[in-house]
């Protein structure tokens, strides 16, 4: 069987992943993984932060959750959170970026808590996730990308896209 890369789209909530992830998937026919679903269809939720209304993850019941899968390559992790993930299963890591005015915007949109939103803009301008991600993988396979607009989206899939079809070339020299 051809080999297939695992990459990852983060990003603060807000900046795109889900919206990236789906044409990603449509483009390349990986499979778009969204770790808050297999969160929920696993019970990986443990508990409830009431001040961030928001749910604390089970790492190690998660990770169990997709190891079989994610291991055999093909899969687009959707995730706010990056840095869980062994090296080994990961190929590029796409960290997506959003002007905080403009994200303000979206989550604004989402009916999230001032103490929710705050935080998120404050975790975007401090550059949270893409420091996460520079730490915890190759810096060769980080890439940060720009999602204010609606062109910069098509742009985008269209760069993985081509990422994708070359790493497919070069490590599947001897298939065919
Ligand atoms: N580059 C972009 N340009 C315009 N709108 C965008 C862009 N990226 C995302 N959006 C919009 O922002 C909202 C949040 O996007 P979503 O993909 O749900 O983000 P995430 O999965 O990171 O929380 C959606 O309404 C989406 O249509």
């Amino acid at each position: 069987m051809a080999k297939l890369p695992t990459i990852i789209i983060t990003g603060t909530p807000g900046t795109g992943k889900s919206t990236h992830c789906e044409l990603l998937a449509e483009a390349t026919g990986l499979k778009h993984l969204s770790i808050n679903q297999v969160a929920k269809d696993n019970n990986c939720y443990e508990t409830f932060d009431e001040e961030l209304k928001s749910w604390e993850v089970d790492e190690d019941k998660l990770l169990d959750a997709i190891e079989d899968d994610v291991k055999k390559g093909g899969y687009i992790i959707d995730w706010h959170v990056c840095d869980i993930f062994p090296k080994s299963w990961i190929d590029l890591v796409v960290v997506l970026r959003t002007d905080n005015t403009v994200l303000f915007d979206r989550l604004k949109a989402r009916d999230y808590s001032d103490k929710k939103l705050d935080e998120n803009i404050d975790a975007e301008i401090m550059q949270v996730i893409l420091e996460e991600a520079r730490e915890a993988y190759d810096e060769d396979i980080v890439i940060e990308l720009q999602s204010n607009e609606t062109d910069e989206i098509e742009s985008n899939v269209e760069r993985i896209t081509a990422w994708v079809e070359q790493w497919k070339a070069n490590n599947n020299e001897s298939e065919d």
